[in-house]
């Protein structure tokens, strides 16, 4: 068997299409959909990723707002900068880039977000509200890497009524959120949360159906304890040596002869990252839509 790709670059392209038309019709009412981010220290990932997240917005028509901080920057000087964002109208949803400096409080920092520009969907309000109020339509900012697995799942037709899904990975920005928001859009999922200390992981990853791999272990995932036909989507990175060049190379969970028995497979790089970047911007688009009346 080979996997079929849940190839997240075309995904991606597809909601960002979709997302410059209502940015357009935004436009037309007088309303500029603004994303600030924050970014603490001078890691070059997360350097990386805020200028993706900004090159994204030029593409739709979203205006960018950015702070940049030292790796020395204090929790206050941190909390200031939200703060002037929190009142900023032309900023309409931000981020802090995550992982933060040692010594940096990240829980008290995501907390002074204003949960309605809360465009990540990790502030304790809009995570809270995944677990509250289950028979309604959520309306408030959701937790981005969580709603592109789940897009990418669906856009594929990946059966989860009745699904044994296995999240691997305790994480806050994937592993933790990723149930709660499942188990509102398919009820019926029955989500298992592993990580690196689980008993006997090999047993729960070759019951599942749906393996979503968060754990930044490389090669955690082998093609031995996936179940033929399962769909796996590689969510994991970590930063392993490469002989031949000599320098780290980002590799993913899952290693890459899983495609070879798994029915799906969103790869790593070009799977889950891309949507992880589209979903932010639904987010702003949505959060400005809100504001505008138009949702
Ligand atoms: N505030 C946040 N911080 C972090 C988040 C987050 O969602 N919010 N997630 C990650 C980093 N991240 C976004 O910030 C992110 C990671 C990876 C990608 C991506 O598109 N990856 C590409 C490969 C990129 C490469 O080769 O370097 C892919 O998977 O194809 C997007 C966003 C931690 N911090």
């Amino acid at each position: 068997m080979s996997a079929v790709v849940l190839d997240g670059r075309a995904a991606a392209a597809a909601i960002k299409a979709d997302l410059a038309e209502r940015v357009a019709v935004l436009r037309a009412r007088g309303v500029v959909p603004g994303l600030g981010t924050v970014l603490v220290g001078d890691d070059p990932g997360s350097a990386s990723y805020v200028g993706g997240k900004h090159r994204d917005c030029a593409e739709v028509g979203i205006a960018s707002i950015r702070v940049e901080l030292p790796a020395t920057a204090t929790q206050a000087e941190i909390e200031s900068e939200i703060a002037q964002l929190n009142a900023d109208p032309a900023c309409t949803g931000f981020i802090v880039q995550l992982p933060l400096p040692a010594g940096i409080d990240a829980n008290r920092v995501l907390e002074a977000v204003d949960p309605d520009k809360d465009a990540d969907g990790l502030h304790p309000t809009n995570l809270g509200r995944l677990v509250l109020r289950v028979r309604e339509e959520i309306t408030s900012p959701l937790p981005c890497t969580p709603r592109g697995v789940i897009d990418l799942l669906q856009r594929h037709d990946v059966p989860l009524d009745g699904a044994e899904v296995v999240v691997l990975g305790r994480g806050v920005t994937v592993g933790r959120p990723i149930g709660l928001l499942l188990t509102r859009r398919h009820p019926n999922a029955t989500v298992t949360l592993c990580h690196t200390g689980t008993k006997d992981l090999d047993e729960h990853l070759k019951r599942a159906d749906v393996i979503v791999a968060a754990a930044g272990v490389a090669g955690l995932v082998t093609r031995e304890n996936v179940k033929p036909g399962a769909a796996v989507l590689d969510v994991g990175v970590s930063r392993v040596f490469d002989e031949a060049s000599g320098k780290n190379k980002l590799t993913g969970d899952v290693a890459l002869d899983v495609a070879e028995v798994a029915g799906f497979m969103a790869p790593n790089p070009g799977g889950v990252g891309p949507m992880t970047r589209a979903l932010l911007l639904t987010n702003v688009v949505e959060s400005a839509e809100r504001a505008a009346g138009l949702r």
